[in-house]
């Protein structure tokens, strides 16, 4: 494995790389290579880890070992970016954002190896300046050695120690740099869980778990029983159609139960909060359902299944014309007609019986599952993202008819995403808000209600939002 190989030296007579421009010499260290490629991606181009990174490992041919190295290296850096930014402030004689971009990468990389894992020091640091003589030049290699020899003298708890702000006047400060989270992150977690303890600790330590596999079985073709019984899983604790997979489960796409969609990958969270969706009793007619904003259509998929059974249809807008292509994909052969369209003027009639909407969102709700996000995300997008929601939620009780339900649905726990929008659009649409909690049942702790908030430390799922709202028999 190349994760101990002693790094190339220069050879005696050959000449010294020269100042003026970085050199790459060949990859001699596939996995860290890989890694730093994909940190430059994220930062350079808003690159997604998941998504960069096995294709990278694919065209380099970068397989077991060195694979799973440059995986732990690249999400484990990515998540941990602002508490070794912190850690590498405090080794430096000049403020951080006088370091070269590139120089930065490969010190979070560096530093990330010797805080979080367990390579050898000298291996961590000789790999990365290594990386760095070849991508910014000799002159910032000792630099870099200098840094990062600094970083290697305390572990992670002495330095957090000594960087984190005090427990005892900023417990929700001191918990963010502690589990590496932006602070208006740690503190959106906090006002939703109305606490700044061991509670707010497990909800974002649960961000850097690796999150399970969870499939949901085509309601009316298998059981839950039935494709835990093939595919080796649990069925879910909640969900009725879920089934989790054990860990380590391999890439599904080119399973049969789901080329045959028999089954599909989707958080037993989605799952909780689209079988809610048809779960609120309506009175008279029920056949016409409604998703506001279907891409790629993992909940229009499960809707579509059980509107097959109740002998209803669901019509799903999606404003993007190729994530409506997805949503057709994933729900041929089901009463399902996708029209591409923005939700807030559909050109639809107000006749649905049941609405979904779930709403584009900030996405704090999933932070597990793409290691970047969490510093990506900036407060000023939560002010773009609840008007847009609240305009959707406005459509939906629009097209709703009167004695209808709506379920509004983020995959956040921010209360501007949840709540807020939530209350704004009640109000302004005469709409009532029914107890959620009666349709996720056998679902524990889930709080005072009326809304359902799940989380990944008390629930095994995405932290998803949802609100139930009837549109008034008489409006
Ligand atoms: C959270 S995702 C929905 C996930 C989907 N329900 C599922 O379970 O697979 C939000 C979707 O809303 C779409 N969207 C964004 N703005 C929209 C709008 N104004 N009208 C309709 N769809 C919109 C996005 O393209 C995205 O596909």
């Amino acid at each position: 494995m190349s994760r101990d190989r002693k790094p190339a030296r220069p050879q005696r007579g050959r000449p010294a790389p020269r100042k003026e421009g970085p050199r790459r010499p060949p990859p001699e260290d596939p996995p860290r290579r890989a890694a730093l490629d994909v940190l430059r991606a994220i930062r350079e181009r808003d690159a997604y880890a998941n998504l960069a990174l096995p294709e990278l490992l694919r065209d380099r041919r970068i397989t077991g070992r060195d694979a799973s190295f440059a995986t732990e290296l690249t999400y484990g850096t990515a998540r941990a970016q602002g508490l070794l930014d912190e850690i590498i402030r405090a080794c430096l004689d000049r403020p951080l954002d006088k370091v070269d971009a590139v120089v930065l990468d490969a010190l979070r990389l560096g530093a990330y190896q010797l805080l979080r894992t367990r390579v050898a020091q000298h291996a961590a640091v000789t790999s990365t300046v290594d990386l760095v003589r070849a991508d910014a030049g000799s002159h910032v290699a000792g630099f870099a050695n200098a840094v990062l020899r600094q970083v290697s003298e305390k572990d992670e708890q002495a330095w957090v120690e000594e960087i984190a702000p005090d427990p005892a006047t900023d417990p929700i400060g001191n918990l963010a740099l502690r589990s590496a989270h932006p602070r208006w992150v740690a503190r959106s977690f906090a006002e939703a869980l109305g606490d700044r303890g061991p509670e707010l600790e497990a909800a974002l330590l649960a961000d850097d778990a690796r999150p399970a596999v969870h499939l949901v079985a085509r309601p009316g073709a298998i059981s839950a029983e039935e494709l835990a019984a093939i595919t080796g899983g649990d069925p879910a604790p909640y969900s009725p159609y879920g089934v989790h997979l054990p860990p380590g489960t391999g890439d599904l796409a080119d399973s049969e139960l789901i080329k045959e969609r028999l089954a599909a990958v989707q958080d037993e969270g989605s799952q909780l909060c689209a079988i809610a969706t048809i779960a609120v009793p309506v009175t008279g007619e029920d056949t016409r359902w409604l998703d506001l904003c279907a891409g790629p259509g993992g909940k229009a998929a499960l809707l579509g299944a059980l509107a097959e059974s109740a002998g209803a249809t669901l019509d799903a807008v999606e404003k993007a014309p190729h994530r409506a292509r997805m949503v057709e994909r994933a729900t041929e052969d089901l009463p399902v007609t996708v029209h591409v369209a923005d939700g807030r003027e559909s050109g639809l009639d107000g006749v649905y019986d049941r609405v979904l909407v779930d709403a584009p969102c900030t996405g704090l709700g999933a932070l597990r599952r793409r290691p970047e996000a969490r510093w990506r995300r900036k407060p000023s997008d939560v002010a773009e993202l609840t008007r847009l929601q609240g305009q959707l939620l406005l459509a939906a009780l629009d097209l709703v008819r009167p004695g209808g339900v709506v379920s509004y649905v983020v995959c956040s726990p921010h209360l501007a995403e949840t709540e807020g929008v939530v209350h704004e659009s009640a109000r302004r649409a005469g709409a009532r808000t029914l107890d959620a909690r009666e349709f996720f049942p056998g679902v524990p702790t889930l709080g005072a209600g009326p809304y359902v908030q799940l989380w990944p430390h008390r629930h095994g799922t995405d932290a998803m939002f949802c609100a139930i709202l009837r549109k008034p028999a008489d409006s």
